[in-house]
């Protein structure tokens, strides 16, 4: 039976939550699921925006069937390739020999990648600044390269003033019924996943984030249609705040994200007094045992703050497994612009500060404490230097 809601008079949305994913894309846990949306303009041509993740298939065209109640499907606008929206072209255009595809020259070539030959004659290439008028409504369409993947386009609706933006203002966590962000308490339920959806996943682009966003400034809208998570109808200055503080990589709070990867425990007590000291000069503190929280959860700490402790033990000559891996994620994700300090421990030849200060040396990041050093254990006396980091991170953080 179809599920769906509308959007407005002309657009529903056809979409569906996904919850028995276990990992997205292969890496990211979505404990709270994750929507596969589409969304369907009833006009004098009919236009489907994207299709759905194979694995919500049956549900997303059974809506489709639903939502043209008999008409036949004119166009599929197809904004991004990336299959948990794409996936499920095969199976629309199979049942809707009538569609014209309507895409940017690159999707059209990853529609032949992913789905062999045999569209090229049903593909209407458009690019920036072409339009298609379905009868009230007029279309615009939009570029938005890297936004997180060459072929992206965005669509301007400037009949209903309302931006389709391809995978922007993503959120992990399944609708469960609501549609608008207005309909749910955003700020406080899902603001940290969808910080965590845009860090991991689109985190990298911040220049291609900042070029959409200066286009967007110029557009009249007042609806904001993203592939996951809700439709934005209220308060779109919230969401576009936080894009831009997020694409610019400035930090959205003073405060220290502590990360520790710790075998025996030392490192982790280490990290503990560290934490408490900060807190005594009223910083803001936020920690991780990177053996335990996916690295994704921590990538979007470090954009939420605006310092990060690394505690990690030697390993083998270098950095311990989890440590290394959370550096590295940082690195791919060209986090620019946070101070950072470091603890290092091993039981011979402590060297994992250099190396925690190596991987990450492709991100320039100032130093803002003196190292710590563990020979295994805490020992005592230095207790003295994790209150020397503490009081140096403090006039830092309050700098
Ligand atoms: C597999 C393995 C490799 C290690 N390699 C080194 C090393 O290369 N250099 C060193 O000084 N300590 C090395 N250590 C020792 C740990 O770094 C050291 O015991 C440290 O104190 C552990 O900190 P923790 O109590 O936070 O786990 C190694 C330990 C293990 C288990």
């Amino acid at each position: 039976m179809f599920c769906t809601r509308k959007v407005n008079d002309d657009y529903t949305w056809v979409g569906a939550d996904g919850r028995r994913l276990a990992m997205f894309e292969g890496v990211y846990d979505v404990p709270r699921g994750i929507s596969f949306n589409s969304y369907l303009l009833m006009d004098g041509k009919t236009v489907l925006f994207d299709t759905a993740d194979v694995s919500v298939c049956r549900s997303f065209l059974e809506n489709v069937a639903h939502g043209l109640g008999g008409r036949a499907l004119d166009y599929l606008v197809v904004q991004h390739m990336e299959p948990d929206h794409a996936a499920d072209i095969r199976d629309l255009l199979a049942r809707h020999p009538e569609t014209t595809v309507v895409c940017s020259a690159a999707a059209r070539n990853m529609l032949a990648q992913f789905f062999g030959p045999g569209y090229e004659g049903r593909v209407s290439v458009v690019k920036e600044g072409d339009t298609l008028c379905t009868g009230r409504h007029t279309l615009h369409f939009v570029a938005a390269p890297m936004v997180h993947w060459p072929e992206v386009l965005m669509t301007y609706d400037e009949t209903d003033k309302l931006l389709l933006t391809a995978d922007a203002f993503g959120t992990f966590g399944a609708l469960n019924g609501a549609l608008f962000a207005d309909e749910v308490n955003f700020h406080r339920d899902y603001l940290d996943e969808a910080r965590r959806y845009y860090t991991n996943i689109v985190g990298k682009y911040g220049t291609q984030v900042q070029a959409v966003l200066k286009k967007a400034a110029g557009l009249d809208i007042q609806m904001l249609l993203p592939l996951h998570g809700f439709v934005w109808r209220q308060d779109l200055g919230y969401i576009l705040g936080k894009y831009d503080l997020w694409s610019r990589y400035e930090p959205e709070q003073r405060g220290v994200v502590i990360a520790y990867a710790s075998v025996y425990g030392g490192t982790e007590n280490a990290a503990n007094i560290l934490a408490c000291r900060l807190r005594e000069q009223g910083v803001q503190v936020e920690m991780f045992d990177t053996s335990v929280t996916p690295a994704s959860y921590i990538l979007a700490a470090a954009f939420r703050f605006s310092h990060v402790v690394l505690a990690a033990p030697t390993y083998n000559g270098g950095v311990f497994v989890t440590m290394e891996n959370l550096l590295h994620d940082l690195t791919a994700h060209g986090l620019k612009g946070r101070r950072a300090a470091y603890i290092e421990n091993g039981s011979w030849a402590p060297t994992s500060a250099r190396g925690m200060q190596k991987l990450l040396e492709p991100l320039n990041w100032e130093t803002a404490a003196d190292t710590v050093t563990l020979r295994s254990a805490l020992r005592q006396g230095q207790q003295e230097d994790l209150e020397r980091m503490a009081a140096q991170l403090a006039e830092s953080v309050k700098a």
